[in-house]
């Protein structure tokens, strides 16, 4: 009975269509991670990390702890580990009924709670395995000590999908000198690797003399340097918890590897930005907000934390010539189009004047958070920034995404128009977070727009690293076809005409809502 409760509150979290189906269509399962870690009783840190972030990103998270400690913005005061059988018993209860995406680990502080955990995982295989070395406490205690290395080496690192050591745990598992560089960071990010693990990344939060805070990650053949503004703040206790319990969620939503290591670092970065002057605590190391977006006057509480792809789904366009066709008002459009089940609203008034264009623009933006719905701006980068809108659509002539990523910041979303297997590269180079890809079909809302079709459409999709939604002529006749390609990476369609060009857009959003739906279960099927 408490199961069923527990996972129906969590069901709450999530909107129609923006997470997975189970087989039976009428249920839904949310994404779902399984922390192992211990207790930190100040929160900042461990398992109260976990779930706090997990909750941020909008996956359910169950936990099995290993110790309790005694922990606060000072220092860790005491550790009580939990025994060995006890740690079974919980990796019992919740990996053989609950239908665990990924495993996260943090603290292990035994060898015998490494050897179960590793033989707990053969038993009850799951998508992904985040391994968090945790050793030293950001305070400098010791969490677990140097008799659990061997056990991890030879048995969790093979089995680990990615591990994510800071400094001085990689040169702890490397058994080498202190890294000081980022050049050490990549020499150890390799030796790792040869240890087993899918991926690497080692983080370097503690690295000296650095003016970014830079991450090595590693995929058995590429480096890349992740880097992010360093946040000059004392709250950064949990950041390392943090980091992995993002990524085991990002990667429970279907997310894969370096996207999801990319939008952890942000979430990280945004979430220290967001906490650098509360205070918590007197000591040297102060937790931070993990669930930032609730601060800001109490006004944005009801907004989405954070970009989530499955918002691509059904992706409304407004056009403003079209509203005035039809002489109805923008607000009203894009309240019918929300109304018939638009999962995002796009503003694309490219003949607006300004000062009209910011009143709408703020009014819809009430509109859509008062819904749970992000709203983009079409290119204007300052009416976004004066609406505070969730982000821009920027097009292969407008303002360059990396420059659009640095005036909006970390937080806000970024999409790009790419035909081209370069340009969704160059896209998420520059810090996108998904991309529009088309003209599909052949379309009147772009003048000269050249058409990709299906096959360039899948083509792009399938080397793209973000997330697609696929633009151009596409109506309710057609919807079908594009998501039945279910090519990797598509997320869903946008819609100009086949909604606001339409008598009454509360049913053309409605008829096309539902032929996207029965497209992705009929998929979903098909690939189970
Ligand atoms: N002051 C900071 N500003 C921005 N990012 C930071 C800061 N400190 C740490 N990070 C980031 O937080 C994550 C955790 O890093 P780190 O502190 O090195 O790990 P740990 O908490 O395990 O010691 C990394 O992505 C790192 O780059
Ligand atoms: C129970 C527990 N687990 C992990 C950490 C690591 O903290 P950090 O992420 O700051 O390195 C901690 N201090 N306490
Ligand atoms: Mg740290």
């Amino acid at each position: 009975m408490a199961y069923t409760q527990v996972l129906s509150t969590s069901c709450m979290f999530y909107k129609e269509d923006r997470v997975p189906m189970t087989s039976d269509n009428s249920k839904m399962k949310p994404p779902h991670v399984l922390t192992v870690a211990g207790s930190d009783s100040g929160a900042g840190a461990g398992i109260q990390a976990d779930l706090k972030t997990c909750a941020a990103r909008g996956v359910y998270c169950s936990t099995v702890i290993t110790a309790v400690t005694a922990q606060n913005t000072v220092g860790v005061q005491g550790v009580n580990i939990v025994p060995e059988d006890f740690v079974v018993e919980q990796l019992k209860s919740v990996l053989s009924d609950m239908q665990v995406d990924v495993v996260k680990t943090g603290m292990l502080p035994s060898v015998g709670i490494v050897s179960v955990l590793s033989q707990s995982l053969h038993e009850f295989p799951v998508r992904a395995l985040v391994v968090d070395p945790v050793m030293v406490s950001t305070s400098g205690d010791v969490l677990a000590g140097p008799s659990i290395l061997a056990e991890f080496r030879e048995e969790l690192l093979p089995m680990a999908d990615i591990i994510t050591p800071n400094l001085k745990e990689a040169s702890a598992l490397l058994g080498c000198q202190q890294l000081k560089t980022v050049s050490d960071m990549r020499s150890a990010a390799k030796l790792l690797h040869e240890m087993g693990p899918r991926y690497v990344i080692v983080k370097g939060g503690d690295l000296p003399d650095s003016l970014d805070a830079v991450d090595v990650f590693f995929d058995g053949q590429d480096f890349y340097e992740l880097r992010s503004s360093r946040i000059k703040t004392r709250n950064t206790h949990g950041t390392g918890c943090s980091l992995a319990s993002c990524i085991a969620a990002e990667l429970a939503k279907g997310s894969s590897m370096l996207p999801a290591v990319k939008v952890a670092k942000r979430y990280v970065e945004t979430a220290l930005d967001y906490s650098k002057d509360i205070a918590i605590g007197n000591g040297t190391q102060g937790p931070f907000d993990h669930i930032f977006r609730l601060k800001s006057n109490g006004q944005k509480s009801h907004r989405q934390v954070g970009f989530n792809p499955s918002d691509l789904f059904l992706y409304a366009v407004t056009d403003s010539g079209m509203n005035e066709k039809w002489g109805r008002s923008i607000t009203d459009a894009v309240k019918a189009a929300i109304e018939g089940g638009a999962t995002i609203v796009q503003l694309r008034e490219k003949d607006a004047e300004t000062h009209k264009f910011l009143e709408a623009a703020k009014a819809c933006c009430e509109i859509c958070h008062s819904h749970g719905i992000p709203l983009l701006i079409n290119d204007r980068i300052d009416i976004a920034l004066a609406c505070d809108a969730d982000g821009v659509h920027v097009g292969q002539s407008d303002m360059p995404a990396s420059v659009a990523r640095t005036l909006l910041g970390p937080e806000k979303i970024i999409g790009v128009s790419c035909k081209t297997i370069e340009q969704a590269h160059q896209a998420w180079i520059d810090g996108a977070d998904y991309i529009g890809c088309g003209g599909v079909y052949p379309t009147n809302t772009k003048a000269n727009n050249l058409t990709v079709g299906l096959e360039g459409l899948k083509t792009v999709c399938k080397a793209s690293k973000l997330p697609v939604v696929a633009i151009g002529g596409i109506n309710a006749s057609n919807a079908g076809s594009v998501m039945e390609t279910a090519v990797q990476n598509l997320k869903g369609v946008a819609v100009v005409s086949a909604l606001f060009d339409r008598e009454c857009i509360l049913t053309e959003t409605r008829k096309l809502h539902a032929v996207l739906k029965t497209a992705a279960s009929m998929t979903l099927q098909r690939t189970h």
